[in-house]
């Protein structure tokens, strides 16, 4: 195994993020690219997790891994959903580790969200958010109105990294 760099994460804050729990927060900008973490996983073996794992609370934390279940220690398990995230991750099978990074330059003051993938266990309360935001919603049937913005992810550099990088991590935290 590598010998893996930490990081300096005295910029990033753990909040309250309301209906979508604790989330992480950055105080500073980070520019596109930046490694934002680098966390150790702990595996969980399939056997080992479908007789006992998933039906605890580590299911709302782990990630797909080889031979199991991985959770991530420190601020990989903290990072909430979003359909449009800017932080990307990788899987790092040999090292043990998901590695961080941003996709844009992300503001002081905004939360730092990964994708989760199309599948959520949960009501996704950051598509309302957005979409209150952006004066879509919800009717009567539940179907939801507005495009989900294709045209705003003119960023070459979001759309390369998510491409390349994002994409087959995409639905890492499904569930089996
Ligand atoms: C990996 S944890 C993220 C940290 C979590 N918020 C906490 O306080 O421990 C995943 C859980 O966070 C919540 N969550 C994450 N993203 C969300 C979102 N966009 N909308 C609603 N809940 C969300 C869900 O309860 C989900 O099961």
């Amino acid at each position: 195994m590598e010998s893996i760099p930490l990081f300096d994460q005295s910029a990033l804050r753990i909040q309250d993020c309301g209906p979508k729990g604790r989330g992480v927060v950055t105080t500073t900008l980070i520019p596109a690219r930046a490694t934002i973490d680098i966390s150790p996983i702990l595996l969980f073996p399939s056997e080992e997790y479908s007789v006992h794992g998933q039906y605890t609370q580590l299911d709302h934390y782990t990630y797909r891994w080889q031979g199991g279940m991985a959770l991530a220690l420190g601020l990989g398990s903290m990072f909430n959903h979003a359909n449009k995230p800017n932080v990307g991750f990788q899987r790092d099978f040999v090292n043990k580790v998901i590695r961080y990074s941003a996709l844009r330059d992300i503001q002081a003051g905004e939360e730092l969200c990964i994708s989760y993938g199309p599948n959520l266990w949960f009501p996704d309360m950051e598509k309302d958010e957005q979409d209150q935001a952006e004066g879509h919603g919800a009717d009567g049937a539940g179907n939801w109105s507005g495009t989900d913005g294709e045209d705003e992810t003119g960023d070459s550099l979001l759309t390369r990294l998510q491409f390349s990088d994002v994409e087959d991590e995409v639905s890492a935290l499904e569930k089996p």
